[in-house]
C-alpha cells in the first residue's frame, strides 16, 4: 500500500549539500508496524516525512495505493494526506486549545458537521482514554497524556495509515511501553498500518513485525523483525544489536574498573 521507489533527497543549503537519502526502495503492506532504524543523522527523519510529502523527495515515486503522489495537485494532495495521520516526538499539539479541541482541530478544517465532530471526539477519548481530562489544556497534561491526544488528532479523519516519527523517544520507559500498547491496539483494532522510527531498539522490538535498517541515507537491511533481530545479516545491525546487547545483558568485566584506574585501557 506504500512504495517508495528510488527515492532520494538532496538538501541544498549555504553551508553545502547534503545527500540524505539515498535510492531508497520501500514497501509497506496494509496492517504492517513496519519500524525503521538507525542512528541519529541516518535520515530517519527525512525517510518518514517523505511518505506523507512534508518533504517532497528530490527523485523517485512514493505511491500510496498506486497513486504517486509526487505527481499529483496541492488539492490532490491534501486529501490524499487525510488518509496518513502523523505524531511527533514533542507532540506538536496547540497549545491555546484544549483536549477536546486539539482533538477536533483536523475535522474542523474539513468543515465536518458539529454534531459528527461531538461523536467522533467522544470516540477517539474513550480510545485513548483520556475522557476525564477532555478539558484540559496540554500545559495541565503529562507527556504520555499529550501524546495521547496527538494520537486521538491524528486519527480524527480515519486515516489507513499513521507515521510516528520518535513518538516513544521523550517518555521514560513505563509510559512508552503503554503508549506502543497503545499504538498495536489500534493497529489491530481499527486496521490501521503504523510506519514509525527510532533510535531505540527496544521500540521495534515491542510492537513491529518488519524493520528496516538506514545508515548513511542508505538501506542496508530489511526483513522481519524476528528474523532480522536473531540473524542480522549486515555489520551495522550487528552493531546497533550488538550495543543493545552490552548495555542490557553483558556484565562490566572487573578489569575495565581496574584499567580505568591505572589508566591502562
Ligand atoms: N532541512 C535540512 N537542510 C539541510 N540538511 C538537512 C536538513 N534536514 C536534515 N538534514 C541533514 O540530513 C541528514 C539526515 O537527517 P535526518 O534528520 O533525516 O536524520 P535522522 O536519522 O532523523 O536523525 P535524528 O535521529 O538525529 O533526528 C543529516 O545529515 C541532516 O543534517
Amino acid at each position: 500500500m506504500i512504495e517508495l521507489k528510488n527515492v532520494s533527497k538532496l538538501y541544498q543549503a549555504k553551508e553545502g549539500n547534503v545527500l540524505a537519502l539515498k535510492d531508497i526502495h520501500l514497501t509497506v503492506e496494509a496492517g504492517d508496524i513496519y519500524g525503521i532504524m538507525g542512528l541519529s543523522g541516518a535520515g530517519k527523519s527525512t525517510l518518514i516525512r517523505c511518505i506523507n510529502l512534508l518533504e517532497p523527495p528530490t527523485t523517485g515515486e512514493v505511491l500510496i495505493e498506486g497513486v504517486d503522489l509526487t505527481k499529483i495537485s496541492a488539492a490532490l494532495l491534501r486529501q490524499q494526506r487525510r488518509n496518513m495521520g502523523m505524531i511527533f516526538q514533542s507532540y506538536n499539539l496547540l497549545t491555546s486549545r484544549n483536549v477536546e479541541e486539539n482533538i477536533a482541530y483536523p475535522l474542523e478544517l474539513q468543515k465536518t458537521k458539529k454534531e459528527v465532530i461531538q461523536d467522533r471526539v467522544q470516540n477517539l477519548l474513550g480510545l485513548v482514554g483520556l475522557e476525564e481530562k477532555r478539558n484540559h489544556y496540554p500545559a495541565q497534561l503529562s507527556g504520555g497524556q499529550r501524546q495521547r491526544v496527538a494520537i486521538a488528532r491524528a486519527l480524527a479523519t480515519n486515516p489507513k495509515v499513521l507515521l510516528s516519527d520518535e513518538a516513544t523517544s521523550a517518555l521514560d520507559p513505563i509510559t512508552s511501553r503503554s503508549i506502543l500498547r497503545l499504538l498495536r491496539e489500534i493497529n489491530q483494532k481499527l486496521n490501521i498500518t503504523i510506519v514509525l522510527i527510532t533510535h531505540q531498539i527496544e521500540v521495534i522490538e515491542e510492537i513491529c513485525n518488519k524493520v528496516a535498517v538506514l545508515k548513511d541515507g542508505e538501506i542496508v537491511e530489511r526483513g522481519m523483525v524476528s528474523q532480522v533481530f536473531k540473524a542480522p545479516q549486515h555489520p551495522y545491525t550487528n552493531l546497533l544489536l550488538g550495543n543493545k546487547a552490552f548495555e542490557k545483558h553483558t556484565p562490566i568485566p572487573l578489569d575495565f574498573f581496574r584499567n580505568l584506574k591505572t589508566g591502562g585501557l
